[in-house]
């Protein structure tokens, strides 16, 4: 207790971890974090040994390629695969400095030469799957609604397994989870966060009885049929008549990667490159369908550019959609309005300790505390982000010209700075961070120019869980194949011609 004393916090957390539990098992756990760190200040007790920060200069102090902080305990919840650790998990600092070395270039795109072939793949799919089954046209009597977090799951999963090992799991094909893969990660979640309090409760996992209830590859449904698939990828590059292919697979083979840890390895690059994904692009989706005028901004910019021929057709290519503003910083929104990563992500506290500023006053917390990352209350910092941080406004990220243009500048490079810690920092950012922008600026700017979407309901537009990553369910949209300028006109031409008379609201004063 007296240890974090001079830290605030939940009354019970300096003596025990229930409160901390409960938190994270809420499916609000971001909203609690959040409110928490608002009253206590920038790093906040959460648990015995336990802190939590939202303040972006401690996170990146910590994330920094020499800092002594290191991955705390929290790290080994993420151990998917019953036997061996993984590029998450690995709490030996040589281990996943050695890893991250070997895998990097794999991720960077140089080594990947289908990559963003394959992105365009999977994305011209998941709009014939849209157009073909979902697309409502009720003035012919075809109503339709679609879930637009299965299809953003689904594109994600099959992008990731498309450049990772060449082959695609089949969501879109199917439409369906056919290895009841996203159910099994939602129940699966919640265990993370168990292990991840209770760390110590890793070891009963050792347990044959217990290890036997883990996902493994002979598993015919959930995360051990995603196992089973990925060795099976792997297997095909090893033996008398290996597969040769230019991808994410072939290039950790290339830097020493043994059969066992490329099993670990792929089945780590599904969980932490689908989810993710999907939550960003949906969630950005979602705000920008509901939000009429910053729509009609984007269109304008995206509809300017291919008359200007500054995009290319049929799928704009990454590096165009870098360069188009008003698209960037309706990305860079979405991706703070939500962020897709809620986990902890606890760093430790070296020994001999460390002095944390909250809010400018220092503390001391003693080596071995663990500091986890409040990636909302970053995310929604008023200081930061400005005093409208809860609304969806990418007008935000466009710097004003004029007599403070320097001071706009460093506001808009601070922010971006900022919104770039969604994706880790330093020596553990994340390394599909190149993938997950070419999924975003690709899929927001295509599916706005092709379809329309309305939300069936607007008052409860979708469910959400927050466990770590984003649960969204029900998140049902009426689709629409948007008009281009030329049916648009038509349509307008034909609505005048019908000239329909409905007569007014009975009972007005006329009346
Ligand atoms: C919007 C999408 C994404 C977000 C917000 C995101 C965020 C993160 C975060 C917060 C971390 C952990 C940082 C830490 O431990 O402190 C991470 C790690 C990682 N991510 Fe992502 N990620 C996204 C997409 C992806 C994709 C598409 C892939 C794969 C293609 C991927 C692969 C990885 C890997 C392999 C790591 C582990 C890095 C390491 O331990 O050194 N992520 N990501």
């Amino acid at each position: 207790y007296n240890s974090l004393k001079q830290f605030g916090g939940h009354w019970s957390a300096g003596w025990s971890r229930l409160w901390l539990l409960r938190t994270q098992g809420s499916g609000e756990m971001h909203k609690r974090f959040a409110a928490l760190n608002r009253k206590h200040g920038s790093t906040a007790r959460i648990g015995p040994k336990f802190l939590i920060t939202s303040d972006p200069e401690l996170f990146k102090r910590m994330n920094a390629v020499r800092s002594p902080f290191t991955r705390g305990p929290w790290y080994s919840a993420l151990k998917l695969h019953p036997e061996r650790d993984n590029i998450t998990s690995h709490v030996d600092e040589r281990i996943h400095a050695d890893l991250r070395t070997r895998m990097a270039p794999g991720y960077s795109g140089k080594e990947n030469l289908h990559l963003e072939n394959d992105v365009d793949e999977k994305l011209l799919q998941l709009f014939e799957l849209i157009s073909s089954k979902y697309v409502a046209r009720p003035d012919e009597g075809v109503y339709r609604t679609m879930d637009l977090s299965r299809v953003t799951s689904f594109f994600t999963l099959d992008v990731i397994s498309k450049i990772a090992f060449g082959q695609t799991f089949g969501f879109l094909d199917n439409d369906n989870d056919p290895f009841g893969y996203l159910a099994n990660l939602e129940q699966f979640l919640p265990a993370i966060i168990v292990f991840g309090v209770y760390t110590e409760l890793t070891n009963i996992l050792k347990i044959p009885l217990l290890k036997s209830a883990l996902p493994k590859s002979t598993d015919k449904r959930g995360l051990g049929r995603v196992m089973g698939f990925a060795r099976e990828r792997v297997q095909e590059r090893f033996g008398p008549k290996p597969l040769a292919r230019r991808d994410m697979l072939a290039s950790f083979i290339a830097r020493g990667l043994s059969q066992a840890e490329l099993e670990s390895e792929t089945l780590t690059q599904i969980t932490a490159g689908s989810d993710s994904t999907a939550s960003a692009l949906r969630i950005t989706l979602h705000h920008l369908s509901t939000s009429p005028a910053i729509l009609d901004r984007l269109l304008t910019e995206l509809e300017s550019a291919i008359a200007a021929g500054a995009i290319s057709r049929p799928v704009i290519k990454d590096a165009e959609a870098r360069t188009l503003p008003y698209l960037q910083a309706c990305i860079k929104e979405g991706l703070r309005i939500h962020p897709p990563v809620s986990g902890l992500m606890a760093k430790r506290v070296p020994d001999g300790g460390a002095t944390i500023a909250v809010d400018g006053v220092p503390k001391f917390a003693p080596g071995g505390t663990q500091v986890g990352w409040n990636s909302w209350g970053m995310m929604h910092d008023a200081e930061v982000f400005g005093a409208d941080c809860e609304v969806f406004r990418p007008e935000r990220w466009l710097a004003r010209e004029g007599a403070e243009a320097e001071k706009e500048r460093e506001r808009v490079r601070r922010m971006t700075e900022t919104v770039g810690l969604n994706f880790g920092y330093g020596r553990f950012g994340c390394l599909g961070r190149g993938v997950a922008t070419m999924e975003l600026n690709k899929g927001v700017a295509e599916t706005l120019l092709r379809f329309t979407l309305q939300p069936c309901r607007l008052a409860r537009p979708f469910n959400e869980k927050v466990i770590g990553f984003t649960v969204h369910t029900e998140m049902d949209f009426v689709v629409t194949g948007r008009e281009t300028a030329e049916e648009k006109a038509r349509v307008a031409k034909a609505r005048r011609e019908m000239c329909v008379d409905a007569g007014a609201l009975p009972g007005s004063f006329e009346s």
